[in-house]
């Protein structure tokens, strides 16, 4: 599908590392996802594993509300952790425990190396780094689930198996996250690297830290897949 419109800044990384996301966001997973083909069992050990990599997501967006230089930054950080401590984790909360699993295990799961390698490739991003090192590690995230929702949700029928899962990506309220995260960072990209980024002496490490953090994205598919 066409890139979805998130801004300027994920349209150039997007396009910059294009082979890296177009595996990630037509991944098998994905598309077992959208076919229903998915065996549950896949999709919990995904789940469960997503639960933890969830706490460390929240550890990094709150990293984001220190490395901030205006107000408006802040915000959209702090508004994204509020989202997922209070909204996101208890969802899946809510799918493990109609499947027996509670939210101790959640919490106390073993990590993947998988889920190791990107969490802390983000956060080590963030530390070493200013604001927008840690946003490019962070966008592949945010941006890459909007467009398997929207893509996904073009052929899902509401009793689908994975319709729920489909439907919180593609729903306008989550893509509407994805358009203010995606103002925010072409704002905080203009601030610090003007008019012409691109052109700028840091637009190669920045679309490094993308396609790195969207290579991670189709390792965390492939553990999900090696649940089954
Ligand atoms: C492996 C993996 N990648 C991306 C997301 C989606 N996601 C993570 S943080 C965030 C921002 C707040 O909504 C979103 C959408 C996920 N759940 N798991």
């Amino acid at each position: 599908m066409t890139a979805p419109n998130y801004g300027q800044t994920f349209a150039h990384m997007r396009e910059g590392c294009l082979p890296s996301w177009q595996a990630y966001t037509r991944h098998a997973f994905v598309q077992g996802l959208g076919d229903g083909t998915l065996p549950r069992k896949a999709f919990l050990h995904y789940l469960v594993q997503d639960y933890v990599f969830l706490v460390h997501f929240s550890r990094a967006w709150s990293l984001g509300v220190v490395k901030s230089e205006t107000l408006d930054e802040m915000k959209v950080c702090a508004a994204t952790v509020d989202a997922l401590v209070n909204h996101e984790m208890a969802l899946h909360v809510k799918t493990c425990a109609a499947e027996g699993i509670s939210e101790q295990q959640l919490f106390d799961a073993r990590e993947e190396v998988e889920n190791i390698a990107y969490t802390r490739y983000v956060l080590d991003a963030g530390l070493q780094g200013d604001f927008l090192d840690l946003m490019a590690a962070l966008a592949p995230c945010v941006f890459g689930y909007g467009e398997i929702g929207l893509q996904l949700a073009q052929t899902t029928n509401a009793d689908a198996p994975y319709a729920g899962w489909i439907n919180t990506y593609a729903d306008p309220e989550y893509q509407s996250v994805c358009a203010t995260v995606g103002e925010m960072l072409d704002g905080a990209v203009a601030r610090r690297l003007g008019d012409d980024p691109t052109a700028s002496a840091r637009w190669a490490t920045l679309q490094d830290r993308f396609t790195t953090a969207t290579d991670l994205e189709v390792r965390f598919w492939d553990m999900g897949l090696r649940g089954v």
